[in-house]
């Protein structure tokens, strides 16, 4: 089966709320909203490859923090190794490059979204305490 190695940002604005993207119609998880992010490229680490995506997804640039957690998740179709990392944004304005959409959301709304399945233990473990 296939495997891929993905990084997520987990992103916070001063009122707490969580930076979440909805994937579209055309994706895979079509509707199912995820943390901005994407697949290590060959030669890439997390913090270049977390980097990157957020360039290419939201149109602005990124610090790269703590990790948060690192999950594999068997799909359907595939088996994805997803790391969750803490991430400020240092330029620039969040757009949806790529999502239907973006939304801030406060930390008690996001067990109410329908999440990629994989995303599940991150979310868990920053809504918790
Ligand atoms: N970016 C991101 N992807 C996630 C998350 N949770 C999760 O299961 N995934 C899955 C969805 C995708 O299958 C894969 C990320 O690849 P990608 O963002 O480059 O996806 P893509 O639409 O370009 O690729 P594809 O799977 O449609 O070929 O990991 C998450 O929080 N963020």
């Amino acid at each position: 089966m296939k495997q891929v190695i993905v990084v997520a940002a987990v992103i916070q604005n001063n009122n707490k709320q969580i930076l979440c993207a909805l994937r579209s119609e055309t994706m895979s998880l079509p509707n199912h909203w995820e943390f901005p992010g994407g697949k290590v490229e060959i030669g890439e680490d997390h913090y270049d490859a977390l980097q990157r995506e957020i360039h290419e997804e939201l149109a602005c640039t990124i610090m790269v923090k703590e990790k948060i957690t690192s999950v594999t998740h068997h799909y359907d179709h595939m088996i994805v190794h997803l790391h969750t990392y803490w991430c400020e944004i240092i330029k620039g304005y969040p757009l949806a490059k790529e999502h239907a959409s973006l939304q801030w959301v406060d930390l008690k709304d996001l067990k109410s979204l329908r999440f990629a399945p994989a995303d599940l233990s991150t979310i868990h473990l920053i809504t918790k305490g």
